[in-house]
């Protein structure tokens, strides 16, 4: 008899940026507590996983060069840590996988993280799981902090390492201009670096997110921008000197403010509206302060399967410092 063989199945899952980031003390367990606001982003990666006679990973798009191809990468992990779960053969039938990057690798959005978040909805589709997004999310969690977030998507207040979620009611687009630098930072080394500088001293610390949450419930960009604020920024810049010119420059171009996404070396900036957003694109595009602008709204949807034509979607606009 001849096996059927599944349809490929491609999912997006969108990056993230932290508008709150209170980073707490150390943990045992070598993580840190956080209290974080996630917000989904439209920059965002696509996962094909297809059934096929030879296993394989292909990487293509922005930093792809960059990214692993051997069984360190996180959609492998994502592969073994689900056929575990559900006590399957990680290795029949042999999958293939392809990756395309829209999102910067080690720039602190979640890029690994939306990758395994795709590859867990891909394969719960394609080996038909019978598994809610509760239960995705758990096994999410053992592959990485931001996993469950980008899996979620949308806006959500984060505790614990940053993987126990609480939706935040959303009815507000907000715009936003990503200036990519040319290198990464690692994750791990950006912690390590506010430990080093909270012994040597007294770097500043976020307020309460409790004004945040009502800025967001407000709508109102201008009063976001007030209060965006991230405990790992003094590191990033204590890492990335450079990163300082940058933060300044989307302020002169327009921005409403400017903040280091997560560990970085990402910056985001939020503009008043979209227009706005192509205004201090195009002008921090050519202030010399980094390698690529990109523009972007949130909060968009978690990991989705996506099926047809709109795989094939352009990435998002760009323009070269
Ligand atoms: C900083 C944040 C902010 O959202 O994201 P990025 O900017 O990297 O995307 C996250 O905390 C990163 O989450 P993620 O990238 O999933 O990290 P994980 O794989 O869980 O952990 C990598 C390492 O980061 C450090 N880590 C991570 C999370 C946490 N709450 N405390 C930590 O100290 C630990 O050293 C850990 O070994
Ligand atoms: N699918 C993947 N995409 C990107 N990076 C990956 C992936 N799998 C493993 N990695 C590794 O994870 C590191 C962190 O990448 P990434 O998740 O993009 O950054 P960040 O943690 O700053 O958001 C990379 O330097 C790379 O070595």
């Amino acid at each position: 008899m001849l096996a059927v063989v599944p349809t490929p199945v491609t999912v997006r899952a969108p990056a993230k940026v932290n508008l709150h980031l209170a980073v707490g003390d150390l943990r045992a367990d070598g993580y840190h507590d956080l209290t974080t606001l996630f917000q989904s982003l439209s920059l965002t990666d696509e996962v094909t996983v297809a059934v096929a006679d030879e296993a394989g990973l292909d990487v293509r798009g922005e930093g792809a060069e960059s990214v692993p191809t051997d069984s360190s990468n996180l959609v492998w992990k994502a592969v073994r840590a689900l056929a575990a779960h559900v006590g399957r053969d990680p290795d029949e039938p042999k999958l293939r996988i392809t990756i395309n990057k829209g999102i910067p690798v080690a720039g602190g959005m979640a890029g690994g993280s939306a990758d395994a978040a795709a590859t867990l909805v891909a394969l719960a589709h394609l080996w038909r799981l019978e598994m809610g997004r509760d239960e995705l999310a758990t096994v999410a969690a053992e592959l990485g902090s931001d996993v469950p977030f980008v899996l979620q998507g949308g806006l959500a207040l984060g505790t614990g390492r940053g993987e126990q979620l609480v939706p935040v009611l959303s009815r507000h687009t907000y715009h936003w201009v990503i200036a990519l630098d040319s290198g990464g930072l690692s994750t791990p080394e950006v912690y390590r670096e506010l430990d080093r500088l909270r012994a040597d001293g007294n770097p500043p610390r976020v307020g309460a997110v409790e004004p945040v949450l009502e800025a967001l419930a407000s709508g109102d960009p201008n009063q976001l921008a007030l209060l965006l604020g991230n405990d790992l920024q003094a590191a990033a810049v204590s890492l990335r000197p450079g990163l300082r010119r940058t933060l300044r420059a989307g302020v002169n171009a327009g921005a409403l403010a400017g903040i280091v996404s997560g560990s970085g070396p990402t910056c985001a900036f939020l503009c008043s509206d979209g227009d706005a957003a192509v205004r201090v694109a195009a002008e921090l595009s050519g202030a010399g302060v980094c390698r690529t602008v990109r523009v972007a709204q949130g909060p968009v949807a978690g990991a989705r399967v996506i099926t047809g034509d709109d795989a094939a979607r352009p990435t998002p606009p760009e323009v070269h410092a």
